[in-house]
């Protein structure tokens, strides 16, 4: 455990060394300055945790001016380190004013040895708490940063998109609440991180709180937070993502999933803008911008009596859709380019490329899982290819159920022509075996072979 580092400063020579004496084996550091005008230099040069100071340094003069200029510039520059005053005037006037310019505490000559060391321990206590204070701070900021780091960019130039973009800029800089919709993987979470970087908030955190993940018994005090005690796992206190996302931005995911009865909770704290932790009756103050997001029709879940109606009103100041990817047009390609470099990089294969077909194929599927699932079709693709082009046939998308559109009309076809080519791997060089195996004549099967480009 450190003892800290006190410099004494006292142009007193028999008050320097009585001092260095008394304190040298007590403490890290002790070192004296007869000079008051090397003082900030000195503190520069080491971590001191406290300076006694003489209040009075010209001879003669005793108004304890310089000491308390003295203490205004070691506070200016170091405000984590403790300043004790020493005098022989027990002027009250001079130590209350000392005081309230920042000085920890106040000796008066002829000390007492012991409640020197006392005072000197208590101050020096209170610079290691200051520092320590200090340095969480500074990880705390450190921190969210880390967290915030915009390292997900939004990719695409399609005009469904760059509307999308643009109301996310018109709305950042306000406080309204916004409720994000649309299908899963669309971008949902990336669109509100993008508002909060671009609010005034940007500087706290966004806290991301996913409601479908959350257990419903767990979910109040995830929220809202507990006091110790408040029930048999309350182990300790622990603030909710309410009290952690104050000054920035609450993320809401899959608001639908809510239940009932914490839609009203939900409700009662955005409009009172405060919560209360399980078990105490003590309201905090919440300062938060609010994001939700679903991918449920919130309307007709209100109409079903599954959706506070109020709450909705409360959520979606603003709404903002997220099309689906399957009308972003050549969105999808530039983020599929965008995934293979990512991918390509990753798994180390720089020169792959995609095809003509295979570009067909990704811009004629209709994604339902969206983004995350070009993404993810790509990095299989990525990891499973052999030379450096990527074909169709790397692409195992999956049948869409549904009404016949181009896109199912291409996935039966896929499937047709992926039973053809197992029934051929079955039956190697034997294509009436194959058309058995498939229920269909000879002809056909060269018919369907020709086709397919089999
Ligand atoms: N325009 C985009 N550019 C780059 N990456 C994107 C884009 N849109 C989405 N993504 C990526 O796709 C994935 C899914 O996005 P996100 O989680 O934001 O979607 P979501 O709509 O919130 O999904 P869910 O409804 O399942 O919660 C993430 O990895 C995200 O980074």
């Amino acid at each position: 455990m450190p003892k800290g580092n006190i410099l004494v400063v006292d142009d007193n020579k028999s008050v320097l060394s009585a001092l260095e004496i008394l304190l040298s084996p007590e403490f890290d550091k002790v070192e004296c300055l007869s000079n008051p005008n090397l003082l900030i230099s000195e503190l520069r040069k080491a971590p001191y945790h406290l300076v006694l100071l003489d209040m009075n340094f010209k001879a003669g003069v005793n108004t304890g001016n310089e000491g308390i200029y003295w203490l205004q510039q070691i506070k200016e520059n170091h405000p984590e380190i403790s300043v004790v005053l020493i005098t022989a005037y027990g002027d009250v006037e001079l130590a209350v004013k000392a005081l309230k310019s920042g000085a920890t505490d106040f000796v008066l000559k002829p000390w007492e040895n012991s409640k020197m060391l006392a005072t000197v321990k208590s101050a020096i206590q209170l610079s290691m708490s200051r520092q320590e204070v200090k340095n969480l701070k500074l990880r705390e900021k450190e921190l969210k940063k880390v967290i915030n780091q915009d390292e997900k960019f939004i990719i695409g130039s399609s005009p469904e998109l760059m509307q999308v973009l643009s109301i996310v800029r018109k709305v950042a800089k306000t406080d309204t609440n916004i409720l994000i919709t649309g299908e899963n993987g669309t971008g949902k979470e990336l669109v509100a991180r993008e508002i909060h970087r671009l609010s005034n908030r940007s500087s706290e955190m966004m806290v991301s709180v996913d409601m479908g993940a959350v257990s419903e018994s767990l979910f109040e005090s995830e929220l809202f937070g507990h006091v110790k005690g408040a029930f048999t796992d309350a182990r300790e206190n622990r603030a909710g993502k309410f009290e952690v996302a104050n000054k920035g931005t609450l993320f809401l995911d899959e608001i639908g999933n809510l239940s009932f009865h914490l839609q009203a909770k939900l409700l009662a704290a955005l409009q009172n803008r405060e919560i209360t932790r399980i078990g105490s009756n003590q309201p905090i103050p919440v300062d938060i911008r609010l994001i939700c997001a679903t991918n449920k029709n919130l309307s007709e879940l209100v109409e079903k009596g599954l959706f506070r109606e109020d709450l909705l009103y409360r959520i979606n100041t603003i709404q903002i859709e997220i099309p689906p990817l399957r009308e972003r047009g050549n969105d999808i390609l530039v983020l599929a380019d965008f995934f293979l470099k990512k991918y390509a990089y990753k798994y180390d294969k720089p020169s792959l490329k995609f095809n003509n077909q295979a570009q067909e194929k990704l811009l004629k599927y209709n994604w339902p899982g969206n983004i995350r699932e070009l993404e993810h079709s790509i990095e299989k693709a990525v990891i499973l290819s052999e030379n450096n082009v990527l074909k169709a046939d790397d692409f195992f998308l999956r049948p869409v159920s549904g009404n016949k559109t181009e896109n199912d009309t291409l996935k039966l076809e896929e499937m047709e022509k992926r039973l053809i080519m197992l029934a051929l791997e079955k039956t190697p060089g034997n294509v009436s075996a194959a058309a058995d195996q498939l229920g269909i004549t000879r002809q056909t099967l060269y018919n369907k072979m020709k086709k397919f480009g089999l």
